[in-house]
């Protein structure tokens, strides 16, 4: 059940002078809901948009569903996407609209029709033009489309973007049925990281075309616990200077950071130890352990490195 669906190695994209995507790489393996996060413009769709082969990959390599790309064969059959917006045709009805994709797709069983709205609670808007759906039910409509040929594997660009709370909710719900009940491995893109926490399994953090961390969901709980977060010069005697004098768990975050999770001593009596242990300290915090703040640190400190 490991093997990997989705393999990209260095991939990078510019627009122009622009760089979309540096360098990036990241495994989906099969039965992840892979949780791809970034704020506006980290280049989440660009990455989608490359996989699926909507746009024209330059260097680096991408193999999906053991093929690579520029080379698909059935790799683009056993994958459904919604990649930016769902791909309805407005004037057709719901039906009409399933009907088509069933023709596209040489699936003639009518019971995958009916199954496949129910699924996705359209049953009540099969005569209604696509045109005239609420945000929510096109993203259904959106859904029901890309999984009627039962895909292995399906890429949702921001798929909750727009729906109200409860909208929301049972995206979620549809989306991990699907993973559960059909085994259907996900790449789901968002900005927004509790969102995709309540999903995934594994999240790829890209930042400014960069990947900047991918973890899983049990890493990302063990980090994402409140903490003195210390930024000094140099980590390694930062942490035998702590791992002397404090009674209590640290971790070390990267070259110039570390977090201590729980110690009997005050931040000042901290800067004081490392001070006299010959390290430069430049900043202490108290962070709170949000996942919102875990991913506002992540991305602070790697805005640091890249000043
Ligand atoms: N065809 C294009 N030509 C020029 N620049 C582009 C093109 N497509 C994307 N970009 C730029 O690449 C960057 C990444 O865009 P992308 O759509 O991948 O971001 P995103 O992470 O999906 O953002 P959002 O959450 O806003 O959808 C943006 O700065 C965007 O302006």
């Amino acid at each position: 059940m490991s093997e990997d669906v989705l393999t990209i190695t260095n991939v990078s994209k510019r627009f122009g002078n622009f760089q979309a995507l540096d360098d990036v790489s990241l495994t989906v393996k099969s039965g992840d809901i892979y949780g791809l996060l970034g704020e506006n413009g980290a280049g989440k769709t660009t990455l989608m948009r490359l996989i699926t082969g909507l746009s024209f990959l330059k260097q680096g390599k991408i193999v999906l569903l053991g093929e690579q790309s520029g080379h698909y064969q059935q790799a683009l059959r056993r994958t459904g996407a919604i990649i930016e917006n769902p791909t309805a045709f407005p004037e057709l009805t719901v039906n009409q609209n399933l009907k088509l994709c069933a023709i596209q797709h040489g699936i003639s069983e009518p019971n995958l029709l009916a199954d496949v709205l129910d699924f996705v609670g359209l049953t009540a808007k099969q005569s209604t033009k696509a045109s005239h759906l609420s945000l929510g039910q096109r993203q259904r409509l959106g859904l029901a489309l890309a999984t009627l040929p039962r895909p292995d594997f399906l890429i949702l660009d921001e798929p909750i973007n727009g729906l109200d709370p409860n909208g929301i909710i049972e995206f979620r719900k549809l989306i991990k049925q699907l993973n559960e009940e059909r085994h259907t491995t996900i790449l789901i893109s968002s900005h927004i990281l509790s969102e995709l926490y309540q999903v995934s399994n594994r999240f790829g953090i890209l930042h400014r075309g960069r990947l900047i961390k991918q973890v899983t969901k049990s890493e990302l709980d063990a980090a994402n616990q409140s903490g003195l977060e210390i930024t000094v010069d140099q980590v390694a005697v930062a942490g035998q200077v702590l791992d002397h004098e404090v009674a209590g768990d640290f971790e070390i975050l990267d070259e110039h950071h570390l977090i201590i999770r729980h110690s009997s001593l005050s931040a000042a009596k901290i800067n004081q130890l490392l001070v006299q242990g010959g390290v430069s300290v430049n900043q202490i915090v108290q962070r709170e352990g949000s996942l919102e703040e875990y991913y506002t640190s992540l991305v602070a400190r790697e805005d640091q490195h890249h000043v």
